[in-house]
């Protein structure tokens, strides 16, 4: 079994947990108050860039020319692709910077943040990759789940369109397989870092749903 079957395996309860998400329903039928998405798109955005930022340190942390070039090539995909259709959403639903600079991150974005950021600094480039990987693969998976479904608020469809395109699924292709290769060429103890880098981060995903639907603060 590779890695990503044994890391889905062990997580598929809060996998599936994400993909029905009341979030994901509320999108695809358009029941999703304008509010509530305007809030994800915002944490999101500071999300995206940290995320960018850790493929960067973790191409930099690396000494395998594969895994840096494959990084690198990951960060400025993220940088081209899904970051720069999230300004075209913010343009159409006037989010302006003031808009992004007056919101600080909300604590689940930070604690998510923080465990990519960690997970490179105390447990290795090979965890920090595995880290990575639910936020690419989660989001293809939950593209695929809403194949035939079309949400009739244009701005939804287009968030669930981004998800099912040729060019993010390549990337998430790319980034399983490299995934794969590094836990294949990883001893047990570093396998075992990887799977649980994987499952904090699987975890954090559902909970980066539901802090949206809680509109979560610091209290
Ligand atoms: C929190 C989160 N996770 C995943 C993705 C999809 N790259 C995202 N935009 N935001």
């Amino acid at each position: 079994m590779t890695f990503s079957e044994q890391a889905l395996q062990n997580n598929e309860r809060m996998w599936q947990a994400s993909i029905h998400h009341p979030f994901i329903k509320q999108l695809s039928d358009g029941s999703m108050p304008e509010d509530v998405f305007r809030y994800y798109l915002i944490q999101d955005h500071h999300y995206l860039h940290d995320f960018a930022k850790i493929h960067e340190l973790t191409a930099a942390t690396s000494d395998d020319g594969h895994v840096k070039r494959m990084l690198a090539e990951l960060a400025a995909g993220l940088r081209a692709g899904e970051i720069s259709t999230r300004e075209t959403f913010f343009k159409e639903l006037n989010i302006s910077d003031a808009d992004v600079k007056q919101t600080p991150m909300a604590p689940t974005t930070y604690a998510y943040t923080s465990h990519m950021y960690r997970t490179l600094t105390d447990q290795g480039v090979a965890a920090a990759v595995a880290g990575l990987l639910p936020c690419a693969w989660l989001y293809a998976d939950i593209g695929k789940h809403l194949v035939g479904l079309h949400s009739p608020v244009p701005i939804y469809q287009a968030w669930i369109d981004s998800y099912q395109a040729d060019d993010y699924v390549d990337s998430v292709a790319d980034q399983l397989a490299l995934t794969n290769a590094i836990a294949d060429q990883a001893d047990e103890a570093t396998q075992a870092k990887m799977q649980l880098a994987f499952a904090r981060s699987t975890h954090y995903e559902h909970d980066f749903w539901q802090m949206v639907l809680d509109k979560q603060g610091w209290k």
